[in-house]
């Protein structure tokens, strides 16, 4: 029998072992194109077939169900990214509430809190600690309930989500007493909207100008799950208009293209797509990816295959 092929898009940084040892079993194929056409006719040429293993928790840049239609099986990494992704969202979250980006910025630019040494120029807005405040989470997933968890027990915040479905009780319990609530309740009462759910048709501009509309003024939004989740150019226009008091975002709607309003806005504070870029998560994203790999070669089919496809046999 043939030896199995696995290829390999990108290059393994951490998980070096686990991948040699994946190499003993497998033919790895480095494609050698530098374009999409050419890359697609090494594929043609019976690399790709069977599975695709992501290296990463979101997989929007994949088109599951032409996957499944073609017996592709998919993975990704959920769990991994957790920790690393949350702690950003809470730096985002108490960043924007301290009004943190006027002081950096202003800092580096020889303006000492957004003061020159003649006087001129103003002083950043009082930040809001976050002690009391109600957190809103959409989108209840391992990323959500992490930050739940962190929020409540840190910083005395109150947790309030929506999700598609209500979690377990004793999930709710373990992710800060969080309260399930409609969406439009959420929008309502939520002092921070962190947003983190994935993107897909369904989510796409889930928070829009209608949605903007329902939120208390003086809101702040984080965001670390996809941009498009967003609509950008109306969040920018909820941040001029105050509105939205305060951003902080790890994702854009085109990367790493960021709209100018956002960043002409000194109360968004901006980060370019970090949530993951830590050595122990990638690390573990790529173990997690190799777990995949392995199962497959093994026949035991993916160990954390994308939601779409439970159930089915690929
Ligand atoms: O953005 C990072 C990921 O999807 O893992």
């Amino acid at each position: 029998m043939s030896r199995p092929k696995v290829l390999l898009l990108g290059e393994v940084k951490h998980a070096h072992e686990t991948w040699a040892a994946i190499a003993q079993q497998a033919d790895v194929i480095v494609p050698q194109s530098t374009d999409r056409a050419g890359f697609l006719a090494e594929c043609r040429s019976g690399a790709l077939d069977g599975y695709i293993c992501h290296n990463g928790a979101g997989y929007d840049s994949i088109d599951i169900a032409a996957c499944t239609a073609r017996g592709i099986g998919v993975s990704h990494t959920p769990h991994a990214v957790d920790d690393a992704t949350a702690d950003l969202a809470i730096w985002l979250m108490l960043g924007s509430l301290r009004n943190l980006a006027v002081g950096l910025g202003s800092l580096r630019a020889g303006r000492w809190r957004g003061v020159d040494n003649e006087g001129k120029g103003n002083l950043p807005d009082k930040g809001h600690d976050p002690r009391g405040k109600t957190l809103g989470i959409l989108g209840m997933g391992g990323i959500g309930r992490n930050m739940a968890r962190k929020a409540a027990l840190a910083f005395g915040m109150k947790i309030i989500y929506h999700n598609r479905t209500r979690l377990a009780h004793e999930d709710e319990r373990e992710a800060g007493q969080a309260n399930y609530v409609g969406f439009e309740e959420l929008l309502r009462e939520s002092d921070v909207l962190s947003l983190n759910l994935p993107l897909n048709p369904s989510t796409k501009h889930i928070i829009s100008t209608l949605q903007l509309s329902q939120t208390k003024p003086g809101v702040v939004l984080v965001n670390t799950a996809r941009g498009a989740v967003i609509d950008e150019a109306a969040l920018a226009s909820f941040l001029a208009r105050g509105h939205v008091a305060a951003v902080g975002l790890d994702v854009y709607e085109n990367e790493p293209e960021i709209h100018p309003d956002l960043i002409a806005n000194p109360r968004a504070l901006l980060v370019p797509h970090m949530g993951t870029w830590t050595v122990e998560t990638e690390r573990a994203m790529e173990e997690a990816t190799m777990a995949n790999v392995r199962s497959a070669l093994a026949g035991t089919g993916l160990t954390s295959g994308v939601p779409e496809q439970r159930g089915l046999t690929l």
